[in-house]
């Protein structure tokens, strides 16, 4: 198969999605690879790297031209025009938060395949879960420097001091993000609470750290009693492939002290606090009734060198499949069958359609 490797053009994205030892895989499988000239720069790799790997290095459009093109990020306006029929687009794309690039998709005919919703028998999934490890530690290491009075905050310092109190971070999701950034805050010697609507997950996080953190069960009651004592709040809510709902209301911000600090990591599927909204690495910030707001989507690209290497362990072996079995790895495996959301026009994941009021059907009827 013919597969294409652009650059991110996503502000400060500097992931690549396939590393120049994946292109020498798929390579030695028979494959061609065109990459884009610098695609790699950002995370460390040259262009030499990639051409000693076995890859042909190109412009955005001529990698864009291949059968398969693997991303990272979804795809923005400026490259909406590479979207075609007979594309295969295998990447992160998020639709449930995003109706102008579903409407693309749909209009395209592009077969997508977003990484966020490839699923595994156990429900968990494993194409999120490395990045939602590097996402939920880094909220906290966002938290705490917007938490500093220079940067807009309250000027808490999160794990306090001997004689002073710590620092209170509450976890809203206790899923990988949640529990990433509760291990962070921990290790920090901050007070963490976190909240969840699942019960076997706030057994599980009270088995493993033993009374080091507090459970609760996350409903509108607990948020509102938590928020006034709220240094820096961290939303890791999923419901998988739909919209997050809106746990922390705007009428909520009055409940939390100035210069006190969301980071709303459920950003890219529309966020748990209805005041979020997606900002970008060079702007990550803005301050709604005294609170700071951080909502960027792309958190990982802000440590390219450690995401890229997590992110493509995960989807290796998914890229690898699609290259030998094109869309009959769609038929053999369940899991990337999870992970179409549209083909030949079809919406494919009914958490899209839902967000949207469309249609949508199983992906085994728009694969037939
Ligand atoms: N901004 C960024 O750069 C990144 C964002 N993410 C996003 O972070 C979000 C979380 O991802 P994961 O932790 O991997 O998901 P996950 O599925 O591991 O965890 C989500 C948790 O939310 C819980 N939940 C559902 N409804 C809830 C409610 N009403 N109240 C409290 N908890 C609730 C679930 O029970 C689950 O434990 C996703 O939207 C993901 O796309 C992930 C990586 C990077
Ligand atoms: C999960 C995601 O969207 C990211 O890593 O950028
Ligand atoms: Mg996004």
């Amino acid at each position: 198969m013919k597969i294409g490797l652009p650059k991110e053009i996503k502000v400060k994205e500097n992931r690549v999605a396939l590393t120049p030892g994946g292109v020498a895989t798929l390579v030695r499988r028979g494959h061609t690879v065109l990459v884009e000239r610098g695609a790699g720069i950002g995370s460390g790799f040259q262009d030499g790297e990639y051409e000693a790997a076995g890859a042909s290095m190109g412009t955005a459009a001529e990698a864009w031209a291949a059968e398969m093109v693997v991303k990272v990020k979804e795809p923005i306006e400026a490259e909406y025009g590479f979207l075609r029929e007979d594309l295969l687009l295998f990447t992160y794309l998020h639709l449930a938060a995003d109706r102008p690039l579903t409407e693309r998709l749909l209009e395209s005919g592009t077969t997508s395949v977003a990484y966020e919703t490839v699923q595994v028998e156990d429900g968990s999934l494993p194409l999120l879960t490395p990045m939602s490890e590097v996402a939920g530690r880094l909220a906290v290491q966002a938290g705490a420097y917007y938490l500093q009075k220079p940067n807009g905050g309250r000027g808490v310092l999160l794990g306090g001091v001997p004689g002073v109190q710590p620092g209170h971070v509450l976890v809203i999701g206790g899923g990988v993000v949640g529990t990433n950034a509760a291990k962070m805050a921990m290790g920090l010697g901050a007070k963490v609470t976190v909240l969840d609507v699942n019960q076997k997950r706030l057994a599980y996080l009270d088995d493993v750290f033993f009374g080091r953190l507090t459970t609760m069960m996350s409903s509108e009651a607990n948020i509102r009693a938590l928020l006034p004592e709220t240094d820096l709040l961290i939303g890791g809510v999923l419901i998988p492939g739909a919209k997050a709902p809106h746990l922390v209301t705007r009428d909520m911000l009055s409940l939390m002290q100035e210069g006190s600090v969301i980071v709303d990591v459920a950003v890219d599927q529309g966020g748990c606090v209805e005041t979020i909204k997606p900002t970008t690495h060079d702007d990550p910030v803005y301050t709604i009734d005294g609170v700071i707001h951080y909502g960027v989507a792309n958190m990982p690209g802000a440590v390219p060198r450690t995401s890229t290497f997590a992110l493509t362990n995960a989807t290796f072996p998914y890229v690898a499949m699609l290259a030998d079995q094109g869309l009959d790895a769609l038929a053999r495996s369940a899991a990337l069958r999870k992970g179409l959301n549209t083909r030949g026009g079809k919406l494919t994941f009914a958490g899209v359609g839902e967000a949207f009021g469309l249609e949508s059907v199983e992906p085994e009827a728009a694969l037939a």
